[in-house]
């Protein structure tokens, strides 16, 4: 269920529905409310033979919850294709009816927004909206856009990318926590994700979920937002941790993590990051509000060099998995925890096997065989942790060149 007690932030989770009927919509509005949501966007463009006063009075007598009615025409990515008449009247109407809030696109937002208010007083809201086709722009034109919207004298404004590098997202940020009026913009798909699980953080008005079964590319789900994330406790404090890999989104890492920094009272959220360029990923995300992470595939060797101090045993591995930006002088520290925490578990596995006739060996793993397949930055970890622990190791691997932590090690190629 939605939110209840003290909440961290203002941000409302809003659930888009694209119902094909209005008795449909009105059921999805009520599990939408059960899974959490704040808020709903209706989307009228999808409901098949609409009929603007008969439906949206159905829809607007049973909502749950705040309703968004959006009419998104072809020519800003929505379904709708008739005439621009029929559809703006039936945004007014909404309006009239006591809609919530009304999403209008900015190539016709003056003229509407202007008349709704002076019309009538209902007490809803319009946003004014903008869908970029491409990429974020850069910080001077995405302050342009935000200018023009601001003078339509939207209640909100939202601006929605398509970003092909997560280092675009801080743009989105910059505008979430500089627009002087309630703003919403996110990137979509998998390299956007964490302009929208980040929204709360800057400030943004509305995050969008995903209602079970109804899973929409790029976005989160509502389950998502609530269970693992619990966005309704993110604020300006919150530290940012993540994980940079490429892909990313096969993780477990942000349901094991949140739910510890929960456990140990800390205000953290771990998001995962899909990240393309190292080195721009570093330089763009340099704030003390970004306080550490994960490194997964393939990055764990490549990352060493972006590192300020690498942990020795890091270093003589060649991988680094863990980084830490110490809060004194924003130094990022490399550490690797594959080493410990795998050589740890298989020990633990095989802890019956620790006493052999009788004789009590420091590890089960000292004197066996032990076979890594691939010598990436994580199988190099392994390998030199069962060595450590006086395994005979081997490793196979389809490109192998000698590197120092290999000696004694037994190479071997498929
Ligand atoms: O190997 C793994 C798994 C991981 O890459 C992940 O996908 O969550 C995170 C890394 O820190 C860890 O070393």
């Amino acid at each position: 269920m939605g939110r209840a007690g003290i909440l961290a932030n203002s941000t409302m989770v809003c659930a888009p529905l694209m119902s094909r009927s209005v008795e449909q919509m009105v059921i999805d509005m009520q599990s939408a409310e059960a899974q959490g949501a704040d808020a709903v966007e209706v989307r009228l463009d999808y409901i098949n033979s609409f009929q603007p006063s008969q439906d949206l009075e159905t829809i607007i007598r049973n909502k749950p919850l705040p309703v968004i009615i959006v009419y998104r025409p072809r020519w800003e990515g929505g379904q709708y294709e008739g005439d621009e008449h029929t559809r703006l009247e039936a945004l007014r109407l909404a309006h009239e009816l006591g809609a919530d809030y009304i999403d209008v696109e900015l190539k016709v937002a003056s003229d509407l927004v202007r008349e709704v208010k002076n019309k009538h007083q209902t007490g809803g809201k319009v946003i004014v909206s903008s869908y970029l086709s491409g990429a974020t722009p850069s910080k001077e034109d995405l302050s342009h856009l935000v200018a023009s919207m601001q003078a339509t004298k939207a209640d909100i404004i939202k601006v929605v990318s398509n970003a092909n590098d997560i280092t675009e997202l801080d743009r989105i940020f910059h505008l979430l926590s500089h627009s002087e009026v309630p703003a919403v913009a996110y990137s979509l798909g998998e390299r956007g994700l964490i302009s929208q699980l980040l929204c709360p953080k800057f400030g943004g008005a509305l995050v969008y979920g995903a209602m079970e079964g109804n899973s929409i590319p790029g976005l989160p789900t509502l389950d998502s937002l609530r269970e693992a994330y619990k966005v309704e406790n993110i604020n300006s404090d919150t530290k940012v941790f993540g994980l940079v890999s490429k892909p990313v989104s096969h993780s477990k890492g942000p349901i094991l993590h949140n739910p510890a920094f929960r456990h140990a009272n800390f205000n953290g959220i771990y998001v995962p990051m899909f990240v393309d360029d190292l080195k721009e990923f570093f330089e763009v995300y340099a704030s003390p509000d970004f306080a550490g992470y994960s490194v997964g595939f393939p990055y764990k060797e490549a990352v060493v060099q972006f590192c300020d101090e690498v942990h020795p045993l890091a270093k003589s591995i060649g991988a680094v998995n863990t980084i830490i930006r110490k809060p004194s002088d924003g130094k990022l520290i490399g550490y690797n925890t594959d080493c410990e925490g795998s050589i740890a578990s298989i020990e633990d596995a095989l802890k019956d096997q620790r006493y052999i006739n009788g004789a009590s060996l420091n590890s089960p793993l000292a004197g066996k065989q032990f076979v890594v397949v691939g010598a990436g930055g994580a199988g190099r970890a392994i390998a030199v942790g069962a060595k450590s622990r006086g395994a005979r190791v081997i490793i196979f691997d389809i490109d192998l060149a000698p590197k120092d932590f290999m000696r004694e090690i037994v190479l071997a190629k498929f």
